[in-house]
């Protein structure tokens, strides 16, 4: 399961991709995102697009696109300097289990992302989440993890879950310590919005085989990833993904004036749909974190200009290139329509 090494004479088979590579004479690096559907979360990626520029970001943002986002989306995130890449759906499984939120279920073909090889190495941002400060340095971290914030469980999504029914959290596990009769408390486990990544073939491949014999879980393609690249896996400080519930839940553990990266992800938080009604929406921080949301997502000097100093690598872009390995055959009972 170790993200394989691949050497540069993988490319040497693809003119495009060589050049990407020798060109720069380092290997490509850029953001990326997902984006399923005709709804509103084109306005999160579209904010996020925003904030990268805003804190100066070097790299460009990919959206990895399902084919049932309107073409008018699409159209909306090129116009904001974004690549936007189609992919294919992934469906899991057939099983009967309950996702934490119906929709999890598409956030298997999130997966697709480690099929983007002509990029060394990327950060995934989930489209509810934007970028305060530039975290440009975290592509230079060692190759060969798999880097992100650990999750909380304190909130009610978790309610299907051990950890939540006895009051255990990885945030504080000396509050609630694990029952001896329970075995080794769990490994630690990430929240899937944020991470940082190296897409290879081999990987890609071995993800989709094992998740061929991996049934659903609540969590979907975040429990599958803590559960594929638990050893991989290294922590990063929750600066880098503030998942909002950890401000009333643990804010012990939080330095708010350092946190470069908010997830929007507590129930009632998305800026773009925020009444302030919800449980906990009401707090000043939450507040102010919105605020500080629409602040980058209605700054119209942070709109894509043609004329703007493109970031690294943009001429080596072009959708032509983009072109992914082929996929491998593997063929899915598709699951049953979550939403
Ligand atoms: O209609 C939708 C729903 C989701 N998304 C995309 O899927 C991402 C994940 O959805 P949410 O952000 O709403 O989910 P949460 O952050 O609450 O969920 C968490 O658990 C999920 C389990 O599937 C994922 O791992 C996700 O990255 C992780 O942060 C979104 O950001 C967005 O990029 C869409 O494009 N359209
Ligand atoms: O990824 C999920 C999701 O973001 C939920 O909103 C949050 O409550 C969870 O802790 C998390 O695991
Ligand atoms: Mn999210």
């Amino acid at each position: 399961m170790a993200p394989p090494e691949v050497s540069v004479d993988v490319f040497t088979n693809t003119g495009g991709k060589l050049s990407t590579t020798l060109n720069h004479g380092y290997s490509k690096r850029a953001y990326v995102t997902f984006l399923a559907g005709t709804g509103d979360y084109v306005k999160g990626v579209v904010g996020l697009a925003k904030g990268l520029r805003k804190v100066k970001s070097a790299y460009r943002l990919v959206v990895a696109i399902l084919p049932d986002v309107p073409e008018e989306h699409s159209e909306i995130l090129r116009s904001q300097g974004c690549i936007v890449h189609e992919i294919e759906p992934i469906y899991p499984p057939e099983n009967h289990v309950q996702f934490a939120m119906a929709y999890f279920v598409i956030n298997y073909s999130k997966l697709r992302i480690w099929n983007f090889e002509e990029y060394s190495k990327m950060v995934y941002l989930d489209a509810d989440i934007q970028v305060f400060e530039n975290i440009d340095h975290l592509f230079d971290m060692a190759d060969g993890y798999f880097y992100a914030v650990m999750d909380c469980f304190c909130e009610k999504t978790w309610s299907h879950s051990a950890q939540y029914s006895i009051g255990y959290c990885q945030q504080c596990p000396e509050k609630v310590t694990w029952p001896a009769e329970m075995g080794s408390p769990p490994p630690l486990y990430f929240n899937a919005g944020m991470f940082v990544f190296e897409p290879r073939r081999l990987t890609y491949e071995s993800v989709l085989q094992t998740l061929r014999i991996t049934p659903p879980t609540p969590f979907a393609e975040q429990d599958f990833l803590n559960m594929f690249f638990q050893h991989k896996y290294k922590p990063i400080p929750p600066i880098y993904n503030l998942v909002l519930a950890m401000l009333w839940r643990h804010r012990e553990n939080i330095e708010l004036e350092k946190v470069k990266v908010v997830h929007y992800c507590a129930a009632g938080s998305k800026p773009w749909r925020y009444t302030g009604k919800e449980v906990n929406m009401d707090r000043e921080d939450i507040k102010m974190l919105v605020a500080k949301w629409w602040d980058v997502y209605n700054d119209e000097s942070l709109d894509f200009k043609a004329e703007d100093p493109s970031p690294e690598g943009e001429t080596f872009l072009m959708p032509s290139i983009m072109a992914s390995m082929p996929e491998p055959e593997i063929s899915y009972i598709p699951a049953p329509s979550a939403a």
